[in-house]
């Protein structure tokens, strides 16, 4: 089982955009997957997503991920759900489809397997009329990107049972993801009530003229879609409202409501000459791209948005960031109990990718970044000799006093970055680092750090000596590294060679 997770074993019912989410965001949190999917295709579309995912949790996270899960093919859903813990329906948006798919599940799969839909809005109820064992079914509704978007809206029916969903919710919080229960089922939950109100006069304003689709969606993405990636509606007009807040947002704007500002109520008739007049405009805004560039710029994009919340509220993380953070922090944890190092030669601790947010206006990995990577090195070999949060939290822990970086070659977006990391030296209250950082698989040499860290008292804030397991650690890779070469540039000063002297 991943540590990671409580569950090891899932069982995908539809492999398209969104079982293939699905399948990725297991695999990826170290638990094995069953699929079955009769598309002829399905097992290229499969790879496909998960080759897209892969890339992008490259960028996302440079935490220590579980091992990937296992993914196999099934010939039906009797076997594919046989030992599951958890199935995820992921079917076309047909009720009789679903219900006849479900009660398949429900017959095959063990009595305490979870059961989730990936339905978009049909209820729960609606779903569990023909199954035998309903309290185990409950709606599963994520977002697209699967692996991604972390949240998952979990609405239980009639006859789904409390400990479903509080089930469920641990094991969707345990692989990163935000489950969050909704109180009361409703057709299309919440999030696609509010997509559907959207979508419907969005559609209204391509047929009436008023805009085109490239016109539309720019008004969302440099504007209000902005805004709430991070602060969601009622937090953002809470502030619109100035400094009274809500009450006289609600105040100014809540007769607004009664103008006609919207045709709601209204359903567009989608027929042939709207179909291909959105078609032929989405073309056009498309240039050419196709969906997996698309989605890869989609990915990156995502991405870098994600880190820039994890560095939100003054480094706590906000929203998604700082879920992000938090799932991180579990991952390194996990993390800590790390095998036996290898001394013969320097220590290879963190690999990691160069990140869309980590890119400069010379379209290269900026120089922050790389005493990024070499911090996170550090923590590393921290951890390893015993610096673990505990440590920390106890009041003891290393701080880095003097930092030398020498950049010597470009990273670009994407490329797998490693670092190696030799002990110069060590006593009791200092450490001497020199890390390399290698990029490409051909392991260019991009950068070095030398680095000199001081134990300390952290409550009291001065140097002390290390404790006594932590020193025993170091000092056996200081002397395995000691047998090492030693760097020809470590202790090198920077400035201008004095020139030659006149003849
Ligand atoms: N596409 C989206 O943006 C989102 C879709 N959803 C929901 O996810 C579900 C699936 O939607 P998509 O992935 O978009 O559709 P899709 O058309 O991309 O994938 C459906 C897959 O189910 C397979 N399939 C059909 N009959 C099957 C059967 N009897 N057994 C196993 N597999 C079968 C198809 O071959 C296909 O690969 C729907 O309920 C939808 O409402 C939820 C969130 C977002
Ligand atoms: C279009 N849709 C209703 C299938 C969308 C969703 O259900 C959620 C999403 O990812 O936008």
């Amino acid at each position: 089982m991943s540590a990671l997770s409580p569950i090891s074993r899932a069982a995908c019912i539809g492999g398209g955009v969104i079982g293939g989410g699905w399948i990725a965001r297991f695999l990826l949190a170290g638990i094995d997957v069953k699929v079955f999917d009769p598309h002829p295709d399905a097992q290229r579309i499969v790879a496909e997503v998960l080759a897209n995912a892969e890339r992008a949790y490259g960028l996302l996270t440079g935490a220590p991920l579980p091992k990937r899960g296992a993914l196999t093919f099934c010939a039906s859903v009797a076997e594919t759900v046989a030992d599951a813990q958890w199935v995820q329906e992921s079917v076309p948006e047909r009720l009789d489809l679903k219900r006849r798919v479900l009660a398949e599940i429900d017959a095959a799969a063990p009595a305490d397997a979870l059961i989730g839909s990936s339905t978009s809005g049909l209820k729960p109820t609606d779903l569990q009329a023909e199954l035998t064992h309903p309290g185990r079914l409950f709606v599963a509704h994520p977002y697209n990107p699967v692996y991604l978007l972390p949240l998952v809206e979990i609405v239980g029916g009639a006859a789904t049972t409390p400990e479903t969903v509080a089930r469920a919710k641990a094991v969707l919080d345990a692989i990163g993801m935000k489950g969050v229960v909704i109180a009361r089922e409703i057709e299309a939950f919440v999030g696609d009530r509010l997509l559907e109100a959207l979508w419907r006069e969005a559609l209204w304003l391509i047929k009436d003229d008023i805009c085109d689709v490239e016109t539309l969606d720019d008004v969302i993405r440099y504007s209000f879609g902005l805004r709430w990636a991070q602060m969601g509606l009622f937090q953002t007009y809470r502030i619109a409202g100035g400094e009274a807040g809500m009450r006289h947002f609600l105040a100014q704007f809540g007769p607004c409501l009664q103008w006609p500002w919207t045709k709601l109520t209204d359903v567009v008739d989608l027929d042939e000459a709207l179909v291909e007049k959105i078609g032929a405009q989405s073309d056009a805004q498309a240039g050419g791209l196709s969906i997996r560039e698309l989605e890869r710029i989609r990915d990156e994009n995502l991405v870098g948005i994600v880190q820039a919340l994890k560095a939100g509220q003054g480094g706590e993380g906000w929203g998604a960031g700082r879920l992000l953070k938090a799932f991180e922090q579990r991952l390194w944890a996990q993390a800590g109990a790390a095998p036996a190092a290898d001394t013969a030669a320097p220590l290879e601790l963190v690999q990691t990718r160069v990140s869309p947010a980590w890119i400069d206006y010379n379209g290269h990995m900026t120089e922050h970044r790389y005493l990024q990577v070499f911090g996170d090195a550090t923590d590393a070999l921290l951890r390893l000799i015993g610096v673990d949060l505990a440590y920390v939290e106890a009041g003891h822990s290393y701080y880095t006093v003097e930092t030398h970086l020498r950049h010597l070659d470009e990273a670009k977006l994407g490329e797998v970055l490693t670092c190696t990391t030799q002990i110069l030296g060590a006593d009791e209250k200092r450490l001497h680092v020199f890390h390399r950082l290698c990029a490409g698989p051909e392991r260019r040499e991009i950068a070095t750090g030398e680095h000199m860290l001081l134990h300390v008292d952290s409550k009291a804030g001065r140097a002390c000596p290390a404790a006594a397991p932590v020193r025993a650690a170091l000092d056996v890779l200081a002397q395995a590294h000691a047998a090492l070469d030693r760097p020809i540039v470590a202790g090198r000063s920077v400035g201008l060679k004095a020139p030659a002297p006149a003849a």
